[in-house]
């Protein structure tokens, strides 16, 4: 949506001023809201509340007699674009540029998508047949707002399953699977090893290192420390671990670029990335366009290769064996709240949790972090913030054994135990299993 109002085309009415688009995203399918969108990116919190005033002030104007006006307001003239088969073709010109202009790039290979029937479908017959792959075995294209086979979210384990289980059942080179309205994506290469979370941002970060070397990669606060070095280290440029929210690592790029520190990708272990040369949008089929332009470009040099290429670029990150994340609620109406907010309990826990750590000799606070307490310890480490969105602290741990993860999770679980609004049953569970 937000790409109509960029596109220019003047049979076509574009660019357009503004783009609305009606979607649950990530929240399940009874909460659909509206996402606008102009030429300057996603509107934000503010600019939301800015329209709903005004709307429902010309709502209640109009309530009270003012008929007049609010015809008036909805009189205009209504075209229809398919503005879906604009964007894709500019998604085919990208990929058959990186195959110095071949008609049909992805020749001879195979892969499916997953689109767990949110609005991703497209990809199959927009881009990826005009660019002549195989698509058979591709699932879920059709869709349908009440998911019926598996959520669409490339961090969900049944949908990756889905998609792994289907690169393997068809023996494609390659997988490809959107969340619902394809802002996040992620990729499974045909040994049915999973691109996502950790592995697709350092996969990322490779190909966006390789065209602008050194440059800062601004990710989420759950990435692993593996990411680092692998982005510090191997690639040579620099991470910038920034806070949970794709906004907020997107913002934060804009942030660093603004006063001088160049930075071309930011991405959230969720799946969203962005890159500055697609002014920063999290555009879920962009980001496997950015991998089907390395397959193509490395297909004209040798029409074998496959999605090994791919996979070759994230060797050396260093993976934890044991990864979790346990998400901690806070019971809002519980009397030890004391009638204040959730959040003003969570950053008294996490203050708690601080203080706690600081006597440990085994543990270290993290020197640099932009939100909740983030520890090293054990070979691993662990991250305990307040959700974005609900009563929630979200506890991520990551260690080379199960052993080493329960240690962490007891220190987490010796702080917060007097807290009585948490529930703690998850951690409970997982220190004693
Ligand atoms: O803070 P949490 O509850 O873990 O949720 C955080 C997530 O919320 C939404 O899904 C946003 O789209 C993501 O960008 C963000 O990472």
């Amino acid at each position: 949506m937000f790409n109509s109002t960029l596109t220019e085309d003047e049979r076509n009415h574009l660019p357009v001023d503004g783009a609305i688009m009606i979607t649950a995203s990530h929240l399940p399918y009874n909460r659909n809201g509206l996402k606008f969108f102009t030429s300057d990116g996603g509107l934000n919190k503010a600019d939301i509340k800015d329209i709903l005033e005004r709307a429902s002030k010309i709502y209640e104007e109009s309530a009270y007699g003012k008929q007049q006006e609010r015809e008036d307001a909805s009189r205009g003239v209504v075209n229809s674009v398919d503005y879906m088969s604009i964007y894709a073709s500019d998604l085919v010109q990208a990929v058959r540029k990186s195959a110095g202009d071949k008609e049909k790039p992805l020749e001879g290979l195979h892969i499916v998508v997953d689109a767990g029937n949110g609005a991703g479908g497209f990809f199959v017959d927009k881009v990826l047949k005009p660019l002549g792959a195989v698509t058979t075995g591709s699932q879920f294209l059709e869709p349908d707002g009440l998911f019926p086979n598996h959520i669409p979210n490339p961090e969900d384990k049944t949908a990756m399953k889905a998609i792994t289980q289907a690169v393997l059942d068809n023996k494609a080179d390659l997988g490809i699977i959107f969340d619902t309205d394809v802002d996040r994506s992620a990729a499974v290469d045909s040994s049915g090893r999973e691109l996502n979370r950790n592995r697709l941002i350092a996969l990322m970060a490779a190909i966006v290192l390789e065209e602008h070397p050194g440059t800062t990669v601004v990710t989420d606060s759950v990435t692993s420390d593996g990411l680092t070095v692998f982005i510090e280290n191997k690639l040579g440029g620099k991470h910038h671990r920034f806070k949970r929210g794709y906004k907020n690592v997107i913002d934060e790029a804009i942030r660093l670029n603004s006063i001088g520190e160049e930075s071309h990708l930011a991405m959230e272990t969720s799946g969203h990335g962005a890159l500055k040369e697609n002014h920063w949008l999290d555009d879920g089929a962009y980001l496997m366009v950015k991998l089907l332009n390395k397959l193509a470009a490395a297909r004209t040099l040798d029409s074998s290769i496959g999605s090994k290429v791919l996979t070759d670029l994230v060797e050396g990150l260093e993976e934890a064996a044991v990864t979790v994340e346990i998400r901690l609620k806070i019971d809002q109406n519980h009397a030890d709240l004391k009638g204040g907010s959730f959040r003003d309990y969570g950053e008294a826990v996490l203050r708690h949790l601080e203080n706690a750590i600081g006597k440990d000799p085994n543990l270290h606070k993290a020197p640099k972090n932009y939100e909740g307490v983030r520890v090293s310890g054990h070979g691993g480490w662990f991250l305990v913030r307040l959700s974005l969105h609900d009563p929630v602290l979200p506890l991520n741990i990551e260690a080379p054994n199960k052993d080493d993860a329960v240690k962490l999770g007891l220190a987490v679980l010796a702080a917060v135990s007097e807290f009585s609004a948490l529930d703690v049953t998850a951690l409970n569970k997982f220190v004693q299993q």
